[in-house]
């Protein structure tokens, strides 16, 4: 054997899940220098819609000259009878073991396979990493608090007694954050049918099994979180899984297009720090009610604003439609706050759009991702939480992290906003006197330079990712063709 190691990463499909991999992956690359190369087995997603976006990534990866090799895996079926997108998940990688094991035990003969990371929610495919003794890391992409809530699942289905949190009295200790409101967890654990708990609680289990979990945070950003996962405080009586804070991983690269996005256009004209910019992340979009509201608190708050405003989902998808903006906006609103406000129909260029000099807030989903982007721009949130994690995450913005204006939000009516709550938050946020506003911009600026620290030169995370390439490059499978 005698070409250089390589480090396999397994992604899910999904832009956010793939490409913050994918970063990470490129992250560990460069701090190799060399020592090893990047292998991608990259799974067929399961819509056309999300294996076209996949394979726009690959195809602009693979010519990036980075010492990269993307390997398709071949197609499996889809597993019927899901409840829910964690479930689907959960057993469309099981089905794709056979193949992962073939991938990896073909490289074995030419490379040492050093490690091989997958996603959050791929860990079915520990089994066949463990026959092939394979050192096994997991890609955590979403934030720290919501591995620690994981991790305690098991626990804390105790104290559930066959209901969600929904049905819960007391608050919810997830360690290192502070008591957590059960209407604060995670959409798909609040309901009473509690099924997607199962793989939830699967995933938090197994994590027990890796080498370590490479979490795309820092110890800037949740020290309270790390140190008490670090502490054996979720899963008291079993040494924690090592940790590697390696974030923020944000992912700057380029796209293909060549031209300044239109809305990058428009934010050149207008004056610093002046624009709420409202984006509601891959899969999130609201419903006419919602949108009637949004448009009179955006017109009523007399704020400039950029709006990404989505149609509902592609049939048989999560991902939505473009908007027909003449069908869902009151009428004589794009008249009303011409001049002053921009509302996108369609994707649009979100990182770009935060790093602009003109956008001074962030209406955000809180995807984990988004939340990062907004704080290495350094702009301040309001957190509007949809699916997902994204209360947990909602949550700590504000209580832990402290970067963001609080909005209320009507929980008995499916999280209904009102006109008049989102234009006290815009005009709070956006430079109002309020101590709110003051206190979610200075901490986001303060952010913004701790972020950019500790991925830098000497920083927490990049010393973080100095000490994994070393484990990784001492891995126990030294000699071992990995068959
Ligand atoms: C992390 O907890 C949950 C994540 C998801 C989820 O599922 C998902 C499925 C896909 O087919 C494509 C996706 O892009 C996708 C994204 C997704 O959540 C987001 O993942 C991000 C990490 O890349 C980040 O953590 C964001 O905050 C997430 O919103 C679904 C889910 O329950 C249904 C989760 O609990
Ligand atoms: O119109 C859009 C919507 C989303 N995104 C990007 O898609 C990712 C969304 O990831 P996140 O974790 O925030 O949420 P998800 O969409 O996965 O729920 C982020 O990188 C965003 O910048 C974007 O560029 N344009």
């Amino acid at each position: 054997m005698t070409s250089r190691p390589t480090v396999v990463l397994v992604p899910s499909w999904g832009s956010g899940h793939f490409m913050s991999a994918l970063e990470a992956g490129k992250r560990l690359l460069a701090t190799g220098r060399g020592a090893f190369t990047l292998t991608v087995l990259v799974m067929h997603a399961p819509s056309e819609a999300m294996a076209s976006e996949v394979q726009g990534h690959v195809r602009r990866e693979a010519a990036s000259g980075l010492d990269i090799r993307f390997l398709q895996l071949p197609a499996v079926e889809h597993p019927t009878g899901c409840v829910d997108p964690v479930e689907f998940a959960s057993r469309y990688v099981q089905l794709h073991a056979p193949h992962v094991k073939a991938a990896i035990a073909r490289l074995g003969p030419s490379s040492r396979v050093a490690a091989v990371v997958v996603d959050l929610f791929l860990t079915a495919l520990f089994d066949v990493l463990h026959e092939l003794t394979v050192p096994a890391y997991v890609y955590f992409a979403s934030p720290a608090a919501f591995l620690a809530l994981m991790l305690r699942l098991p626990a804390l289905r105790e104290d559930l007694t066959g209901a969600g949190f929904e049905a819960m009295e007391s608050t919810v200790d997830v360690p290192g954050l502070p008591p957590v409101p059960p209407s604060y967890m995670p959409a798909c654990l609040v309901k009473a049918k509690i099924q997607s708990y199962d793989w939830f609680e699967y995933h938090g289990r197994r994590f027990m099994e890796a080498r370590g979990v490479i979490v795309n945070t820092s110890v800037e950003l949740e020290s309270s979180i790390l140190a008490a996962i670090a502490d054996g405080q979720c899963v008291p009586g079993r040494p924690a899984p090592a940790l590697h804070a390696i974030g923020p991983v944000v992912w700057f690269g380029s796209t293909d297009d060549q031209q300044p996005h239109e809305c990058v256009r428009w934010l050149d004209a207008q004056p610093p720090a002046s624009v709420v910019f409202l984006c509601f992340g891959s899969m999130g979009s609201l419903d006419a009610a919602q949108v009637r509201e949004v448009a009179a608190g955006l017109e009523r708050s007399g704020h400039r604003f950029l709006w990404v405003l989505r149609g509902p989902p592609v049939a048989g998808t999560r991902l939505p439609t473009d908007a027909d903006l003449d069908e869902v906006l009151p009428e004589g609103f794009l008249e009303a706050t011409a001049g002053r406000g921009l509302v996108w129909p369609a994707w649009a260029p979100q990182r770009e759009i935060l790093s602009h000099a003109a956008v001074g807030g962030f209406v955000t989903h809180c995807g984990w991702n988004s939340i990062l982007e907004s704080l290495w721009s350094g702009v301040p949130m309001i957190p509007w939480p949809l699916y997902g994690e994204q209360h947990l995450n909602a949550f700590e913005l504000v209580a832990g992290v402290g970067a963001a204006v609080a909005l209320e939000m009507d929980r008995r009516k499916g999280f209904f906003v009102e006109a008049a709550e989102l234009e006290r938050a815009v005009r709070s946020l956006m430079g109002g006197a309020s101590e709110e506003g003051r206190k979610a911009r200075r901490t986001a600026a303060e952010t913004s330079a701790a972020c950019r620290e500790a991925v830098g030169e000497g920083g927490s995370s990049c010393a973080a990712l100095q000490r994994l390439v070393r484990e990784i490059l001492v891995s126990p499978t030294e000699g071992n063709d990995s068959r």
